[in-house]
């Protein structure tokens, strides 16, 4: 702690950890340790000298967001959001070839309408955290990543996805016979413009990396083993920028579309209840989930 306080003082004296006079969280940082948190299905490091946490989703077989990922994946990031410590988070996964296969589809077949009320409030919930953070968020994309996973990366500051052309991204909805929901498209306009968006959405299109960094669906491709070295640097580039300043020039941005769901929330779980509990679009799901199955065998 004496070496680390020395070190500190020593910084601050030659200026380093000063913006316009002003101590920076980075310098708070150097007096903060490393801090570690697990839960049953995601991990969160953070390291206490830069200010940056990684979050790595491990829930087997591929990163599904359901109820109880998404709660645990909520509590983790206001954990950090409220660590003034925390400047950044970086967002992977343990798994290989899989980012997040998205929604859980066994939360959207044969429940309640109670069950698919909490379920769709839950992944608001989920999308409003992490598109109005305050930290820095960068996904650094390690696998495919349709749908639900496409979203998560796409509300993120910056998107690194690992350059293997096995891996794709993009929102399929149709392709399993449901529709994104606007704010899904909402976010997917804001990043790549009306046109495309209304190419890929209606064919449920999943680009290739290559593609995907053609379109602007990700800002950078490495080397699978790269991808979170390469958005470790991005994201230094990133917190070179006084927070408030860029917070608030975020905030300005995704404001809109942040309010438009705010506004309409309990309307859009009402659509999603009735879109979900009709007979035919439960017999879409089932008979995806059931192709998923037998593609295996
Ligand atoms: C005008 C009216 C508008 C109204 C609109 C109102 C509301 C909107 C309504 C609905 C909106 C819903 C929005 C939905 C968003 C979603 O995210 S839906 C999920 C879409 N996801 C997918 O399509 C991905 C499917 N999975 C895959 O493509 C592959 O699994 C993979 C991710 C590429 C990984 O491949 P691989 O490693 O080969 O793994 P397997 O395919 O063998 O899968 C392993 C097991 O995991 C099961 N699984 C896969 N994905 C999911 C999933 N998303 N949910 C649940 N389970 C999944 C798969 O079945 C395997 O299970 P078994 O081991 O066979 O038991």
């Amino acid at each position: 702690m004496a070496a680390l306080l020395k070190r500190s003082a020593s910084l601050l004296r030659a200026g380093a950890l000063q913006k316009h006079g002003v101590l920076t969280k980075q310098a708070l940082c150097l007096f903060s340790t490393n801090m570690r948190m697990f839960t049953n299905k995601i991990s969160v490091e953070m390291d206490g000298t830069t200010g940056v946490a990684v979050l790595t989703m491990k829930s087997p077989p591929v990163n599904s967001l359901s109820l109880d990922f998404l709660t645990e994946f909520t509590i983790s990031l206001e954990k950090l959001e409220m660590d003034k410590a925390c400047r950044g988070v970086i967002l992977t996964s343990a798994l290989p070839r899989v980012f997040s296969a998205g929604l859980d589809i066994t939360e959207m077949c044969g429940k309640s309408a109670e069950h698919y009320a909490a379920f769709w409030r839950a992944v608001q919930e989920f999308w409003l955290k992490l598109y109005t953070s305050n930290m820095v968020t960068v996904a650094a994309i390690n696998g495919s990543c349709p749908a639900g996973g496409c979203l998560m990366a796409l509300v993120c500051d910056y998107r690194v996805m690992a350059d293997d052309p096995k891996f794709s991204i993009g929102l399929n909805e149709t392709k399993l016979g449901i529709v994104a929901p606007f704010w899904f498209k909402d976010t997917m306009t804001n990043t790549i413009g009306n046109r495309e968006t209304e190419k890929a959405l209606q064919l449920g299109y999943m680009y290739s990396p290559a593609d995907a960094l053609k379109v602007g669906l990700v800002d950078q491709l490495a080397s699978a083993d790269k991808v979170e070295t390469v958005a470790s640097t991005v994201m230094s580039e990133w917190l070179a920028i006084p927070d408030h300043a860029r917070h608030l020039t975020k905030s300005m941005m995704r404001k809109p579309t942040r309010d438009r769901l705010v506004t309409h929330r309990d309307a859009d779980i009402t659509s999603f209840v009735n879109f979900v509990t009709k007979d035919s679009i439960q017999k879409s799901l089932q008979m995806y989930l059931e192709s998923l199955k037998q593609r295996k065998r």
